[in-house]
């Protein structure tokens, strides 16, 4: 790789300069699901990120050759293939943070529900081992249905007691992708000087983007523009599922979304101020035990959940509307934890 092309593709991941004591900590990231359609191009965003010092890529196969391929690039984080279950503990030794994109992605047809059978016993295996190996590492859990697998990963985290609320969190960095990119077309406005935030869940309705808070503000959006860019934001899944017919969901803009929040993770706990995110996670912004909302990161990951601001009327009525089905499939992800 270039390094022109390098230089390009780690300022396209810097929204803030990195200081020289927020890049000087060492830190070491896994990906759990690293030779999947997410899991390799993330691995190449992380190894391109100047604050990965060290990079763990573990799967239940086809490491050695993406970790092979992924280290020849002349950046300086150390990278490391393993591969099946005896070397899970290895790979998460001494882990920052561990992201987790690990398990069956959609076809057409689907929800994020129907993956639920597969990719729970999937997650909560990946985090019992967190909890033996690397009980203090941010968890960025990308595996499907978030909904559900946050929660999860909570009583599993807790049954081995190692639970820290301010460590878990559900990636839904690439609801708040497509609620910038669609507004920024929208609305006629520099897509990089957009700022979104979107609550709730991720699946369906539960995703709820705040264009009443969008900034650029724009006056040019009508209700039914609203409604449509919400609308698109929901399904923004399931466009690609269907746009790639058969083939697997986003992986590409994931894999970006997923590089942006962990990149806010590593500054956070590097100590960089005001590094803010949405995020699903633990809460008392609604009556629901997890939600998204914007989240203040910090030296222990999550500082402070912050409130939802002013809501337009539309936003009010999607946020009673998302909160039966949201329930449900954070009780639904607990009940298996109990069970299983
Ligand atoms: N949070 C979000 O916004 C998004 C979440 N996703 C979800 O991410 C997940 C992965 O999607 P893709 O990468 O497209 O799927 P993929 O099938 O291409 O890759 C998944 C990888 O997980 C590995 N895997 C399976 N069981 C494992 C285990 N026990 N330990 C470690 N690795 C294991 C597989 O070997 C495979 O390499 C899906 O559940 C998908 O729904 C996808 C897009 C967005
Ligand atoms: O739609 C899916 O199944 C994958 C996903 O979560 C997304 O792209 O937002």
């Amino acid at each position: 790789m270039r390094p022109s092309l390098l230089r390009y593709a780690a300022q396209a991941l810097r929204r803030r300069d990195y200081s020289s004591a927020a890049a000087a900590a060492e830190r070491k990231v896994a990906i759990l699901g690293a030779a999947g359609g997410i899991g390799q191009p993330l691995a190449l965003l992380m190894k391109l990120n100047p604050l990965v010092s060290s990079l763990s890529l573990y799967d239940i196969a086809g490491t050695p050759g993406v970790a092979a391929d992924v280290s020849h690039i002349n950046s300086p984080a150390l990278v490391k293939g393993f591969v099946g279950e005896e070397q899970l503990g290895e790979a998460l030794e001494g882990s920052d943070v561990v992201i987790i994109p690990a398990g069956v992605p959609r076809k057409p047809g689907m929800t994020r529900d129907d993956l639920f059978n597969i990719n729970a016993g999937i997650v909560k295996g990946l985090c019992t081992a967190i909890s033996k190996y690397c009980p203090n590492a941010l968890v960025n859990m990308i595996s499907n249905p978030v909904n559900s697998t946050v929660p999860i990963a909570a009583e599993v985290f807790k049954k081995a007691g190692t639970y820290d609320e301010k460590k878990l969190f559900g990636v839904t960095t690439l609801d708040v992708v497509r609620a910038k990119t669609f507004y920024a077309g929208k609305a006629n406005v520099p897509v990089t000087e957009v700022n979104v935030p979107v609550v709730g869940g991720h699946a369906g309705i539960t995703i709820l983007p705040l264009f009443s808070q969008a900034t650029p503000a724009s006056n040019a959006l009508s209700h039914e523009d609203i409604k449509a860019l919400t609308k698109r934001t929901q399904d923004g899944g399931t466009e690609v599922v269907e746009a790639k017919a058969g083939k697997g969901s986003a992986t590409l803009s994931m894999a970006y979304a997923g590089a942006v929040f962990a990149d806010a993770c590593l500054k956070g706990l590097n100590g960089v101020p005001d590094v803010v995110e949405c995020s699903f996670v633990q809460s008392t912004v609604t009556e629901l035990p997890f939600f998204a909302s914007k989240v203040r990161l910090g030296k222990n990951g999550v500082e402070e959940v912050l409130g939802l601001g002013q809501l337009s009327e539309f936003e009010k009525e999607g946020l009673e509307n998302l909160k039966g089905e949201l329930k449900s499939s954070i009780e639904k992800g607990i009940k298996f934890a109990h069970a299983n």
